[in-house]
């Protein structure tokens, strides 16, 4: 069955959504990139205690006063007398009895005696942050299906909090087929050097998965039902065999193993061939076309929307840009060209299907819908997955 790309990546979602992950305690050392399987909820207000925003002085009543020491950081802040002053540094806990913070630079102490510059003394609560001001305890920090980012280890870690719990990383076998490559330098007549069995890997990792097995097997059926048909993983992700060719074994492989063909093919050029089916234990296979830059088309415009579905994360949604320059519609649906962004808007990239060399200098993949877009008029992008 063939579908349209919208259909295509809603059925990818929620193919990773039913794939129902275990939870994780993690490090928050180790948490960067994660996705958060609950919400992070603050252990404490934030300030902990009234905090002083600036150098100075906590001062009690109107001055002058009488200085009696220094606010030690780190320490519990004790009290202060109406009429006495203490030198407090930025941050450092404001003592009970203080009614406000005289800045540094806004009073003079002389013989322990503390003035201040100016006929009056700092209105009351001048420069104290109130404890709960910023965070109150128990406020939701980073909500669940969050992706951990250095902003959300710093917020939790503010707040009190050690370990993050975090949705499994989906375990992936890759499969790539062909007999035609070889893996190291420079390819002989007729043979073609492997561009996936890195970069596939690398670009699901990138994207929260975690890959446990990366097998090449030859265009021979029983190989191919062999290899999607592993234990132990969450989700087969196949490169090359999805056409209608002799040696095009996918679809055959799927079907001696008893999969449902979720979809296959999807209205989009590059990356037609694309293919998700469901294995009799539920386990999801997606098939890329052998192509390489369909390949990395389908996997961005496939791939991560279910990967997302499992991670229980945010799709990453279209946004939309000018275009630069006209872009002429495909013919089979959407038209997926690689574009980089400039101050005028977005334009094309010179790319075919059977090499990855235009999406380096590219920033997103733009959908051209089947009627074009005119220049000045607007696309849709997706971010090509190592931009974000
Ligand atoms: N009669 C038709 N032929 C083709 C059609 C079609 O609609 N009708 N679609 C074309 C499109 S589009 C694509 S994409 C490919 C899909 O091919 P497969 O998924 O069956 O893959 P293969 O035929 O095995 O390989 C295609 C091509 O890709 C190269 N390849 C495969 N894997 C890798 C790799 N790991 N590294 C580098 N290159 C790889 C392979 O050598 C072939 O050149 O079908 C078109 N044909
Ligand atoms: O998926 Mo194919 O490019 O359209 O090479």
């Amino acid at each position: 069955m063939t579908v349209v790309l919208s259909e295509a990546r809603r059925m990818a979602r929620a193919a990773g959504a039913a794939m129902a992950l275990r939870v994780e305690t993690v490090g928050l050392a180790e948490a960067d990139g994660r996705v958060l399987a609950a919400d992070v909820v603050a252990a404490t207000r934030l300030p902990v205690t009234d905090a002083s925003a600036m150098d100075g002085w906590a001062v009690a009543g109107d001055g002058p006063w009488q200085v009696d020491g220094a606010v030690r950081m780190g320490a519990p802040p004790g009290s202060l007398t109406e009429g006495s002053a203490r030198v407090i540094t930025t941050g450092g806990a404001v003592p009970e009895g203080a009614t406000a913070v005289l800045r540094s630079e806004r009073g003079r102490v002389r013989d322990g005696v503390l003035t201040a510059d100016g006929p009056t003394s700092p209105a009351a609560g001048a420069d104290i942050r109130a404890a709960g001001d910023e965070v109150r305890s128990g406020s939701i920090v980073a909500p669940k299906g969050a992706r951990v980012t250095p902003a959300v280890i710093a917020a939790a870690a503010a707040t009190g909090a050690d370990a993050f719990e975090v949705v499994a990383r989906p375990r992936v076998a890759v499969v790539l087929v062909g007999d035609e490559f070889v893996v190291r330098g420079v390819p002989g007549p007729g043979q073609v050097r492997d561009a996936l069995g890195i970069a596939l890997p690398d670009l699901l990792q990138d994207n929260g998965a975690a890959v446990v097995t990366v097998e090449r097997v030859a265009d021979d059926l029983e190989a191919l039902r062999e290899a999607i048909s592993g234990g132990g993983v969450d989700l087969v992700v196949t490169a090359a065999a999805t056409g209608h060719g002799a040696c095009d074994h996918l679809a055959g492989a799927l079907d001696a193993a008893s999969a449902h063909v979720v979809f296959r093919g999807v209205g989009m050029r590059p990356g037609h061939p694309a293919l998700l089916a469901r294995r009799v234990d539920g386990v999801p296979v997606l098939g890329l076309p052998g192509n390489p830059f369909a390949a990395v088309v389908a996997l961005t415009v496939i791939g991560l929307p279910l990967l997302a579905g499992a991670l229980g994360a945010a799709p990453p949604r279209p946004r939309r840009r000018v275009a630069a320059e006209a872009f002429t519609a495909g013919t089979g649906g959407v038209r997926i060209v690689p574009v980089c962004e400039g101050d005028d808007g977005v334009r094309p990239v010179r790319q075919g299907p059977s090499v990855v060399s235009g999406a380096v200098a590219a920033d997103h993949l733009a959908f051209v819908p089947d009627h074009g877009v005119a220049a000045g008029g607007l696309l849709d992008v997706v971010d090509l997955p190592w931009r974000r």
